[in-house]
């Protein structure tokens, strides 16, 4: 497995084939970071995520919750979830977001793990409800993680480390023919919140 080198260069792509993974490391002072940090736990509505796994309804660990330009209904894991109004954190961050990568964005999934021991298991990102080929500007806050990504025929595992304050794009085919995952880790007790801005069509 190669584990990405911490010679950032944003213009790098991480994966070898068939999709494209920029990590442009901290966008954010430790500061500016603990705030958005601590102001994404306090006024975001969190809420366990459900999926309908086999028919029965699963509340995950993990918190979840979904902002966006307009009520946008959306669809994973069998169940749909509607956006709410964006916050004036989030809007700032999307800013600053589409300016560093040339992109748009019109909602952002946000994730909330409480330590360690919550992750995310192998997906993609890639529901009909998503733009096709469309960027995900992936934020982070807190405790750092190890993020993979899986290539679907070859089985080739590339990871690099999230830092608080950082951000990474996925885009062009990587959902069509990469996993990703959070793995957990018995290395951190401490949160970690991940925004992900998406744009969403229809
Ligand atoms: O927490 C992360 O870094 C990734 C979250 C993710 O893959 C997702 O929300 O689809
Ligand atoms: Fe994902």
């Amino acid at each position: 497995m190669d584990l990405f080198n911490p010679q950032i260069d944003e213009n790098t792509n991480l994966l070898p084939q068939d999709g494209t993974v920029n990590y442009f490391g901290k966008l954010f002072s430790r500061e500016k970071a603990n705030f958005y940090r601590d102001t994404l736990l306090n006024t975001i509505e969190w809420k366990n995520d459900e999926a309908i796994i086999f028919g029965k309804l699963i509340l995950t660990k993990r918190k979840v919750a979904w902002y966006g330009d307009k009520e946008f209904e959306y669809t994973y894991s069998n169940t749909t979830k509607k956006a709410l109004p964006w916050t004036a954190e989030l809007l700032e961050l999307k800013k600053i977001i589409e300016e560093k990568t040339g992109e748009t964005f019109n909602s952002c999934l946000l994730n909330l793990y409480h330590s360690g021991e919550e992750g995310m298991a192998w997906h993609s990102d890639a529901e009909k409800d998503l733009k096709k080929n469309g960027a995900i500007g992936s934020v982070s806050f807190g405790a750092e993680r190890k993020f993979s990504f899986k290539h679907k025929q070859t089985k080739e595992t590339v990871s690099v480390i999230l830092e608080h304050g950082s951000l990474l794009v996925m885009k062009d085919e990587t959902q069509t023919h990469w996993l990703h995952r959070l793995p957990p880790t018995k290395t951190t007790s401490k949160p970690r919140v991940n925004l992900t801005f998406r744009t969403i069509v229809g």
